[in-house]
């Protein structure tokens, strides 16, 4: 195991002349490469597919509803259809490891119709309630677009196999979430060994984080076991109007590609600690602010059948299914349909919610 691991060193593409034909092959085949080697990429934000103003407003809506009052956030308290607010240490995202619950707040929007939320939201974000919808349907064209690109990459025959299991209208898990992590200041009870958002793997087809500059915090384990940072501006984005989309793997895209694509696992630490595992800080980077995050969590349509999808480089990759995917068991295990996988791991992470559901056991 590594002592200190260095930033992680994630590819970086440019997806926005990929709709021109052969142009599209190339680009396909270096996301395949990056999500077979780190289940993570950036990708460069160019304005393209998602305005700089659109983020920008998106965070400024995020930071509004955080600093709602509290009773207003508690009327919109998540739910078991995975929408709403998380206070802090609500979800857990670790629990075989964590003595504490996630050092977070979140905030899960599902489906919007004709531009409004049918989930109560906090009255201080109603007036932004169609630009949320709007945000929300750009992430999930980017990610139809990545899926179609996912397809080409790994001739997937015909290669809209991912894209048409994610069509817009169809009820799915897919969210998209605020999230909010305090800063150390504010959390004085935190231990060393606590972590701002658990270890994890995502729990669907293709996840994209916005993240804001200089706000330190997400690594990634590598494949040595260790943990690496992941930088906000990777070398070479410094000076992009806006940081790069991150785009990472979650477990349906790894079940349907038998593990050719990795679920990698990830995490949010409050600090990098001198005696444990943690990765170094990044250079202009900071712990000491509160942190922000915009996450997009892509599902398939619920009653989707994960099985594996067809295509020769998938075939051929089946055998090394189990050395690729070692230490993450969700990546394994086969489920029927998006849904059940979803149900399978809420109940893991909200832990109060579904406390007094288990079978046969105390709360
Ligand atoms: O806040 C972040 O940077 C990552 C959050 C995350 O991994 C998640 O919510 O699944
Ligand atoms: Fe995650």
């Amino acid at each position: 195991m590594e002592a200190m691991a260095s930033a992680a060193s994630i590819p970086i593409i440019d997806i926005s002349g990929s709709g021109i034909q052969g142009d599209s092959t190339r680009v396909a085949k270096q996301l395949v490469d990056a999500a077979a080697e780190h289940g993570f990429v950036y990708v460069r934000n160019t304005g393209h597919d998602i305005a700089f103003a659109q983020v920008q407003q998106a965070f400024d809506i995020s930071k509004t509803l955080f600093q709602s009052p509290l009773e207003d956030k508690q009327r919109c308290k998540i739910e078991k259809n995975n929408q709403g607010w998380s206070g802090m240490h609500t979800e857990t995202l670790d629990p075989k490891t964590q003595r504490i619950g996630d050092f977070k707040e979140g905030f899960n929007f599902g489906a919007f119709a004709d531009g409004k939320a049918i989930q109560p939201i906090p009255q201080s974000i109603e007036p932004y309630e169609t630009d949320l919808a709007i945000f929300r349907d750009s992430c999930h064209n980017l990610c139809r677009k990545l899926l179609l690109l996912f397809g080409i990459g790994l001739g997937v025959d015909p290669p809209e196999f991912f894209t048409a299991a994610h069509a817009p209208d169809e009820p799915s898990g897919s969210i998209l979430r605020f999230l909010y992590y305090p800063p150390p200041s504010a959390t004085p009870l935190a231990q060393e060994a606590d972590v701002r958002a658990g270890a994890h793997s995502d729990y669907g087809s293709v996840t994209l984080l916005f993240r804001l500059k200089g706000q330190a915090g997400l690594e990634i384990l590598t494949r040595t076991n260790g943990w690496a940072a992941v930088p906000v501006c990777p070398p070479g984005t410094e000076d992009d109007p806006s940081p790069p989309i991150l785009v990472n793997i979650g477990d349906l895209l790894s079940y349907w590609t038998n593990g050719l694509l990795r679920s990698t696992v990830h995490r949010v630490t409050f600090a990098s600690s001198e005696t444990g595992n943690a990765a170094e800080l990044v250079d202009g980077e900071s712990m000491t602010d509160p942190r922000y995050s915009i996450v997009y969590f892509c599902h398939p349509a619920d009653d989707t059948p994960l099985t594996a999808v067809p295509s020769e480089r998938v075939r051929d990759f089946q055998s090394r299914l189990a050395a690729a995917n070692a230490g993450n068991p969700y990546a394994e295990r086969k489920v029927l349909t998006a849904d059940e996988h979803l149900q399978m791991r809420l109940r893991e992470t909200y832990l109060q919610m579904y406390g007094s559901d288990k079978q046969g056991q105390e709360p």
